[in-house]
């Protein structure tokens, strides 16, 4: 979906949206269907861009690929994979992170791989360095190219010790996706336990593999020698349901979110309760309202699982300009992502951003030149502007500035969103915004 969003603000959110299947799971587990001998169902899988680039890079290398858009289903049978032709995978290069993940999976398979060059969302540098490591560690030998990665294991691969210099999801799931049929014991240490990367390893074991995790985030995988296909219902996007529960209250809104789930939630229901928002958690999703007082300035700090996760940032962000006095946001897992909050000042919001470490402890970007801290004040009215989407976090947190904000907004660029939020037209004509989409040539979009 491309075009020019019209967005007449100042109308709060209310009705009833479904959450599928979580982005950050569902591309991992379609990649680990290639690690089976046989064919693999991943059930409530949302229609967004990221599953149809993963969809199509794993057809590319011979899966076949049955994605029934509606019911939510996917089949996926990797049984043709040694006998593929995988002709330009260049023309991959920028459409997400996933890629990266095809390492470990097709060096079992196949002896090599060649990895176009990454895409995902601009918010810092976000370096590969720790999958190489990890990679190489495993006995594989990395080729970088002008164009992409070509990695090989003409001895195979063996398992391995690592420790990560911080708790990496895609080092974490890289390791995951590669020590699962490594001969041996693979052993990681300060790994990332993000509820994905646990659903990641329920389906690698549903597959045959043999995958602790000890409560110090060391995770100890022993090797095997063949991974069946899997079934598994992916757990709920509990960053979009978030991302909802934010614009209910920016919008002085009330949300069901149907699917969305309180155990991975936990820490963004406890934040969302300091601010002032109201939640009630439910047997089929959380319903979420701003109850009509004022909204409380907090002191934040994003961090990896179990803390307040970095992608709840940027739409709380905007709900923070409707609470009363400063609140402060610690940034620790990226170092730049405060860019978007150059437009939410545009649109009327009062927020400085710094280099030193605000708030809690110091994190590995301060002294340095990171703008990762932010203070907001409010409350302040937000106004229409015209908004270019940078990336996807943060244009939907534009968005929800923009049905906030009294008057019309013109938002460009909305494909991005896509890439992370399912039908986010239809859901927000559902909770009864006022939008239009106007259809423009792909490339004036
Ligand atoms: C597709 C997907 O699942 N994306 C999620 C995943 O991204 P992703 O897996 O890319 O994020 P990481 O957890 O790896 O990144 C965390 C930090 O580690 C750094 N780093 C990472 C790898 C590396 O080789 N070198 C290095 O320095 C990054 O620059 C970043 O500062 O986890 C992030 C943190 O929860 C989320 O924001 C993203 O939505
Ligand atoms: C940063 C994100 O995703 P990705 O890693 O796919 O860019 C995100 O989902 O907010």
């Amino acid at each position: 979906m491309s075009g020019l969003l019209t967005v007449e603000g100042g109308t709060p959110l209310t009705g009833e949206i479904t959450v599928r299947g979580a982005k950050n799971f569902v591309s991992k587990a379609m990649v680990a269907s290639l690690l089976g001998e046989g064919p693999s169902v991943l059930a409530n899988v949302p229609v967004i861009r990221d599953v149809d680039v993963v969809a199509d890079l794993l057809r590319l290398h011979g899966v076949t690929v049955d994605h029934d858009r509606e019911a939510g289903v996917l089949h996926l049978d990797p049984t043709d994979v040694e006998s593929a032709h995988v002709a330009d995978i260049d023309a991959y290069a920028g459409s997400s992170r996933i890629p990266i993940l095809f390492c470990g999976p097709l060096l079992h398979r196949l002896g090599e791989a060649f990895i176009p060059d990454l895409g995902g969302c601009r918010i810092g540098d976000r370096p590969i360095d720790y999958h190489l490591d990890i990679l190489r560690s495993f006995g594989a030998v990395v080729d970088k190219r002008v164009q992409g990665i070509h990695i090989s294991a003409p001895r195979g691969l063996r398992g391995t010790k690592i420790e990560l210099p911080y708790p990496s999801v895609g080092a974490t799931e890289q390791t995951l996706l590669t020590a699962v049929r490594a001969q041996g014991l693979t052993e990681l240490r300060n790994a990332a336990i993000e509820p994905e990367i646990t659903d990641l390893i329920a389906v690698l074991q549903k597959m045959g593999a043999i995958i602790s995790v000890d409560t110090d985030r060391t995770i100890r995988i022993e090797g095997v020698d063949r991974l069946l296909g899997y079934r598994h219902t992916a757990l709920a996007d509990r960053i979009e349901a978030g991302s909802w529960a934010s614009a209910a209250l920016a919008t002085h809104g009330d949300v069901f979110v149907r699917g969305a789930s309180q155990p991975e939630m936990m820490t963004f229901l406890n934040t969302y309760r300091k601010v002032g928002g109201a939640f009630d958690v439910r047997d089929d999703g959380i319903r979420f309202w701003h109850p009509g007082s004022d909204l409380n300035s907090i002191v934040l700090e994003t961090d990896v699982h179990p803390g307040f996760m970095t992608d709840w940032q940027q739409p709380l962000v905007v709900a923070l300009t409707q609470a009363k006095g400063l609140s402060i946001v610690h940034e620790t897992v990226y170092e730049n992502r405060f860019g978007f909050t150059d437009a939410l000042r545009g649109m009327g919001a009062t927020i400085q951003i710094y280099r030193e470490c605000l708030g809690g402890l110091p994190c590995r970007f301060g002294q340095r030149n990171f703008y990762h801290s932010a203070v907001v004040s409010g409350p302040t009215p937000l106004r229409a502007a015209n908004i270019e989407v940078p990336d996807l976090r943060g244009g939907f947190s534009h968005l929800i500035a923009a049905l906030a904000a009294e008057g019309t907004s013109q938002v460009r660029g909305i494909s991005i969103i896509n890439r992370g939020y399912e039908n986010f037209m239809g859901k927000l004509e559902a909770l009864s915004a006022k939008v239009t989409l106007a259809e423009l040539s792909t490339a004036a979009s």
